[in-house]
């Protein structure tokens, strides 16, 4: 399943790269160029995006296809991606069962029993994108996917064996650590929300990509997360071993409202809830 979604995705990627840019980034081009080089997600949650590339002059796609649950897929407007929602929808359904039970583990672990209505709560949405990463003539003119953490609960991440996908290591020893591809293996990551549910005992990596210039890259990342209309703040039962609350509660569509108006920055995504 993982092999044949990665190849239907490289295959659409591709062939549509070209098409898919212009089509997604011309509001984009209209911004300051520093901004193009530091901006690399879009400011929508759904749709078809873009990340940005460029030397100045060329234009070089760099898409990133979102595709979202057939409730909230009306939203994108470009058929051709229809051709691709079936194989990327199917692997989203079985990949979200396996991370629904380490998202079980996870909260036992925090002395919190997982019941039907907390799981519901915290992945009732799942989504799933479909990042194709042209080969990039100049890498160093382009960022990739800047550095964020996930706001979700939980990632999984599927990706195919060009690797380019950093994490930081300790705020205070600020190294990438390339994550290398492992045939059949998944990157499970854990999202800001499980960060300010869990009080910070699960901490959301920062990560990046970089670009080769030789070989395209495809991942296909699924984001479990709460709805938008959810609040999200530290659980009670760990605030009670805790002593105290290190994040506020939140409504999860304004985080996600802070998260996507800037560019990215890190953790700084964080700050939103922190106390
Ligand atoms: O392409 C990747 O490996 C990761 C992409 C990513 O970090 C994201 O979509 O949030
Ligand atoms: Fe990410």
């Amino acid at each position: 399943m993982a092999e044949g979604t990665l190849g239907r995705i490289r295959e659409f990627g591709a062939r549509n790269a070209r098409k898919l840019g212009p089509a997604v980034s011309g509001p984009f081009l209209k911004r300051p160029k520093m901004v193009k080089l530091e901006e690399t997600f879009p400011p929508r949650f759904h749709g078809v995006s873009r990340s940005e590339t460029g030397n100045g002059k060329r234009l070089l796609p760099h898409v990133s296809v979102h595709l979202l649950p057939d409730r909230l897929y009306v939203n994108l407007t470009l058929s051709f991606i229809l051709h691709i929602r079936d194989v990327s929808l199917e692997y989203m359904r079985l990949s979200s069962k396996m991370a629904r039970d380490i998202v079980e583990i996870l909260l036992s672990k925090l002395g919190v029993e997982a019941h039907e209505s907390i799981i519901e709560r915290i992945i009732g949405l799942k989504t799933v994108n479909m990042n194709y990463y042209p080969a990039c003539p100049n890498p160093e003119l382009t960022v990739g996917v800047g550095r964020h953490s996930d706001i979700g609960t939980i990632t999984v991440l599927l990706q195919d064996g060009i690797g380019g996908l950093y994490v930081k290591l300790e705020d205070d020893n600020p190294q990438w650590l390339h994550i290398p591809p492992i045939p059949g293996a998944l990157v499970i990551n854990i999202g800001d929300t499980l960060q300010i549910l869990s009080n910070g005992k699960y901490k959301s990596p920062e990560h990046r990509v970089k670009t080769t210039s030789s070989q395209s890259r495809v991942s296909v990342p699924v984001f479990l997360l709460p709805i938008p209309t959810e609040k999200i703040g530290p659980l009670a039962e760990v605030v009670k071993k805790d002593g105290l609350a290190h994040y506020k509660e939140v409504l999860v569509k304004d985080y996600m409202n802070n998260f996507f108006a800037s560019v990215h920055l890190g953790k700084k995504s964080l700050d939103f809830a922190r106390i």
